[in-house]
């Protein structure tokens, strides 16, 4: 589903935060990247979720290889991935109510006809009542944002999820919750999971492996 082969990326070419990096994702497959913090694990999420285009190195999405990031990426790649943060606050557009934050891509990708019942259906799995759906970000807590996140990420139906940190803020209730979330979708859907933390016991409960980095399946990262 996701294959990432000698990526090199970061914010000064001169001195990347990544370096010549390889990791994989099968196919419906679960997989925890873990790592000490500032080792460069949310960049290659970036990466991964067409977000930040890499220095160096090449990444195949679902068969494709991937020649654009960001505004160049195609519609269709773009689709396919859909990416929680760690802070919602930082990814949520604070004008838009909740409702209109999961209704969001939707609207981007010309099939708002699809809103009305793709809100109601994902604002049910993540528990968002419809008072809820109506506030804006200031007015929820974090977790009740970051429900809200989640919905937004599957509401295109991604083939490959991308959770980083997605629970960092989070309280065990909260995060058993968002995980059951994303388990039912992945059920139900077949898709792939890439799912970065430092919480090795949450990471190896979740996924099918787990990926330390610097170890062999993040090959020739410099460990250090
Ligand atoms: N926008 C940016 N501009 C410049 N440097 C950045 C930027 N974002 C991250 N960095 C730097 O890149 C390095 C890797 O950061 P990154 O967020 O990828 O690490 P991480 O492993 O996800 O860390 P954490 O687990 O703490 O979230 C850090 O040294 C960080 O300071």
């Amino acid at each position: 589903m996701l294959e990432l082969t000698g990526i090199t990326a970061g914010y000064d070419r001169r001195d990347p935060v990544v370096r010549d990096v390889s990791l994989s994702v099968g196919h419906g497959e679960a997989v925890g990247l873990l790592g000490p913090s500032g080792c460069g694990k949310s960049t290659l999420a970036r990466v991964a979720a067409l977000l930040h285009r890499p220095d160096a190195g090449t990444m195949t999405l679902d068969g494709t290889v991937v020649r654009g990031w960001r505004h160049r990426a195609p519609q269709e790649q773009r689709t396919t991935v859909g990416v929680v943060f760690q802070q919602p606050r930082l990814s949520a557009d604070p004008r838009l109510s909740l409702r209109e934050l999961i209704a969001q891509p939707l609207r981007a990708t010309g099939r708002r006809r699809e809103v009305p019942g793709r809100v109601a259906e994902l604002s049910s799995l993540v528990g968002l009542s419809a008072e809820l759906l109506e506030r804006r970000p200031h007015a929820v807590s974090d977790g009740q944002l970051q429900r809200a996140c989640l919905a937004r990420a599957l509401v295109l139906r991604p083939k490959l999820l991308i959770c980083d940190e997605m629970t960092a803020m989070l309280d065990a209730s909260t995060t058993a919750a968002l995980v059951a979330v994303v388990e039912a979708y992945r059920t139900e859907s077949g898709a792939a999971l890439l799912a970065v933390g430092h919480d090795r016991v949450l990471l190896e409960r979740w996924c099918d492996r787990t990926v330390r980095w610097g170890e062999r399946s993040v090959e020739r990262v410099p460990v250090g």
